[in-house]
């Protein structure tokens, strides 16, 4: 039999339009959410008992797009635009990343992510088996790929491509079901069209979906047009890319048209709204997507662009530059932006059982300290988690039903040893 955990006095978001928040109590039975409601549920005899005074309970927060262990290189290569940025600074460091240094980066991030409330990342790089790792030891959930650059000789550009597949393969449905996988040419700056192709040929075979970057920046997009003589949607359409369920981040530079086939496709987007305006990328025509019907979810991109992992941030940032650059107040509005970094992040993973407080969802779960003066007066919560809540107000996670944090302290890995090992990962890196 499973355990039961009911939660007693508490306020819980749970993002209905006619009412986003209920006072009241949740049931949670092994790692579902079985009951939330203003009446105490029948055969709760035996359950331990919680009691959620002071607390505001969340769907766990969602990043759809990033690099987790760019932690590594978290301010090293500021205030410099994308393509000198990655050829410059990143990739030259990269280059010499080992897979230790990939475990200790993605320790770092995900120590600081499950502390901030984030239960669901999207991991996008090299070294994947640490990443996995790293998600079955820490209990937080994760969508996981290869991503694979192929500017390189074909040899190696098939062994790339084996090498997604077999991550593909191996780790979709491990640590308890909690990581699934998709399949991730980086960019199509960085992959000719015929390897686009193959990504797109395995990912129908696995039956699995795409991912990639994609019109971030304006060079970008030009650079497209003078090689291929068409701009990224359409070539990615020409490519049978949209053809699979898929999920492109960043999309800043979009026409009306490129939004119509986004959406005429079932495109996903992951708005990276602080990744994009320290690269001065530009800033993504989100109201115009979710108008057109686009599911927009929310990511940090690697922690070297942003510079932090707090998805709070991300959804304060976007409810705030979509009113500042259209002159809108009402531009996505705090219940809108709150759902992109729950709701939509999941949809746009392909994930149907999180993002969300309701009765047959997984519990993951956050529980914010509202007992602080940054949530008075006691009025309008979805207001005070988007406009003033930070990661630091995060007090309890639970993913899958397991607590993983409590009272801000990590249960499942060693803060001290983690954040140690990744300085001298960072020190390593230096002299190498
Ligand atoms: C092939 S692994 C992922 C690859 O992506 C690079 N990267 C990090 N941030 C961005 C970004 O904003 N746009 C494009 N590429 C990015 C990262 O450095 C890795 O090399
Ligand atoms: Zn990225």
């Amino acid at each position: 039999m499973s355990r039961k955990c009911l939660v007693k006095n508490g306020t819980f978001v749970v993002l209905n339009e006619e009412q986003p928040i209920v006072q009241g109590y949740m049931l949670i039975e092994g790692d579902t959410i079985s009951y939330i409601g203003e009446e105490r549920p029948e055969g709760v005899e035996g359950a331990e008992t919680y009691d959620g005074k002071g607390l505001l309970f969340m769907p766990g927060l969602i990043n759809s797009h990033g690099h987790t262990a760019m932690s590594l290189l978290r301010g090293y290569g500021d205030d410099m635009v994308l393509q000198e940025w990655l050829e410059q600074k990143m990739w030259p460091m990269e280059a010499k990343f080992t897979a230790e240094d990939v475990y200790r980066g993605t320790a770092l991030s995900v120590l600081e992510m499950l502390k901030g409330g984030t239960t669901t990342f999207l991991d996008m790089y090299d070294h994947m088996d640490q990443v996995g790792k790293v998600v079955e030891e820490s209990g937080i959930r994760a969508v996981l790929m290869r991503g694979v650059i192929g500017l390189c000789p074909p040899e190696v550009q098939a062994q790339k491509l084996q090498e997604a597949i077999r991550i593909a393969r191996d780790w979709h449905g491990k640590a308890d079901g909690r990581i699934t996988t998709m399949m991730s040419p980086h960019a199509p700056y960085t992959c000719p069209p015929d390897y686009i192709e193959k990504f797109v040929q395995a990912a129908h075979d696995l039956d699995l979906p795409l991912h990639t970057h994609m019109s971030e920046t304006k060079a970008e997009v030009q650079q497209n047009v003078d090689q291929y003589g068409v701009r990224p949607v359409q070539h990615l359409l020409n490519l049978g890319f949209f053809s699979r369920p898929s999920l492109v981040a960043h999309a800043v530079h979009l026409t009306d048209e490129e939004i119509e086939i986004l959406a005429a496709h079932n495109v996903a987007v992951s708005h990276n709204p602080g990744s994009n305006l320290k690269l001065a990328s530009g800033v993504a025509r989100v109201p115009e997507l979710l108008k057109a019907g686009v599911t927009v979810s929310l990511g940090t991109d690697g922690p070297a662009s942003n510079n932090n992992l707090d998805m709070f941030e991300e959804i304060r940032l976007a409810a705030l530059i979509h009113k500042g650059v259209s002159g809108d107040p009402t531009a996505v509005p705090a219940l809108e932006a709150l759902r992109m970094g729950t709701e939509y992040g999941a949809k746009s993973l392909y994930l149907n059982q999180v993002g969300k407080l309701a009765a047959g969802m997984k519990a993951d779960m956050i529980a914010v300290n509202t007992d602080q003066a940054h949530f008075l007066p006691q009025t309008d919560y979805i207001s005070h988690i988007v406009y003033s809540a930070g990661a630091k107000d995060v007090e309890h996670v639970w993913v899958d039903g397991k607590q993983v944090i409590r009272h801000g302290e990590c249960l499942t890995l060693d803060e001290e040893r983690i954040r140690f090992e990744a300085q001298a990962a960072f020190e390593g890196l230096l002299t190498r």
